[in-house]
């Protein structure tokens, strides 16, 4: 599958033989900085998770944009905030341990919301991280008028220079209207390393797809019930086997999946009355599943209780953190 258009600055630079590059860059920026979306605008399909709740990105989910002159493979890491639980704590060391390794850091920062206390304990951190160039990206432009725009723009390039650093770029995106998101892939391919593609063309993310299946499921159970239970899902995909004796142009996966709880006293909102709702998250993350996967799947959902999970080591790890 093809990711974007190539821009005209990619194809004039494959055309004069400048050096393909590939690398590493991931997002960051406080909860519901539209990090997720703009991976999927670049890639151009749904590889991350969205919501409009903050922390639904636990997994780092990478896209992989091919252009002519460049690889580039984004890198979608949790929300950095202060951590209350160890899972809050794990998702911090997560994030640093990213930021360190990958060539490019970009700043996400919505046009709508004014540079907060969030924005600038993430910026000082970053400040700590000398050399690795770092973006600004205002996100969410569609949002706002020109003259908010502008002086969002004034006040992020400021705070660099107050903690004495210099964004290699500043550059405003709407991942919703699809506005400057091949710019800022113009603009981050000079940066990355001259190296021949990492991962073969079509390759998209290498997210394991039962991760992947799981986050979709997570992502179908959380909606509706955010307020009651808003971190307190988790979704572990047991097994996903093509169903035997079915004719090679009809076939069918079976995926077998826990959906975890804190406390027994949730398991009624998750299945609902008569099992309605656990019904409709089943239909709702098939659809999405046998899209990404593209093939017809029968999935078998069960509700289990993991007590306090997100504050027990041994837990996490069950879970995949
Ligand atoms: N209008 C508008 N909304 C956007 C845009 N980008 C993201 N959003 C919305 O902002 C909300 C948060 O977007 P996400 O991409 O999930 O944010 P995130 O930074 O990945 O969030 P976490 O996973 O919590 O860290 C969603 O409701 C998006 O639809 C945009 O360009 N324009």
């Amino acid at each position: 599958m093809s990711a974007r258009p190539n821009t005209e600055a990619a194809a004039q630079q494959a055309e004069n033989n400048a050096p393909h590059r590939a690398g590493f860059a991931c997002f960051v920026g406080r909860p519901n900085a539209g990090k997720s979306t703009l991976t999927n605008a670049l890639v151009g399909q749904k590889v991350a998770i969205t919501s409009n709740r903050p922390q639904t990105t636990r997994h780092t989910v990478r896209g992989i944009v091919h252009r002519p002159d460049a690889q580039l493979i984004l890198v979608d890491t949790p929300g950095l905030h202060k951590p209350r639980t160890l899972l809050g704590e794990r998702l911090n060391d997560v994030v640093r341990t990213t930021w360190a390794e990958v060539d490019v850091i970009g700043f996400c920062l919505p046009a709508d919301q004014k540079l907060g206390p969030g924005d600038k304990f993430i910026i000082k951190e970053l400040a700590g991280i000398k050399k690795t160039p770092k973006i600004a990206i205002i996100t969410k432009t569609d949002l706002v008028e020109s003259k908010a725009l502008a002086e969002q723009l004034l006040a992020v390039s400021r705070l660099g220079e107050e903690l004495g650093f210099e964004w290699a770029e500043i550059i405003p995106v709407s991942a919703v209207k699809d506005q400057q998101v091949g710019l800022l892939a113009d603009l981050i391919a000079p940066l990355l390393p001259e190296s021949p593609p990492l991962y073969p063309e079509g390759d998209l993310t290498d997210e394991p797809e039962m991760v992947m299946v799981a986050e979709l499921i997570r992502e179908a159970a959380l909606e509706g019930v955010r307020d009651e239970l808003p971190h307190s899902i988790a979704v572990v995909v047991e097994e996903m086997l093509p169903r035997e004796d079915r004719p090679a142009d009809k076939p069918l996966l079976d995926i077998h999946a826990n959906v975890y709880i804190e406390r027994p006293s949730q398991k009624g909102i998750i299945i609902g009355p008569k099992g309605q709702r656990l019904k409709d998250v089943g239909t709702k993350s098939r659809k999405h599943i046998e899209a990404l996967l593209g093939t017809p799947v029968y999935l078998d959902l069960h509700v289990k209780v993991a007590k306090d999970w997100q504050r027990d080591p041994k837990q996490l790890r069950k879970l995949g953190f």
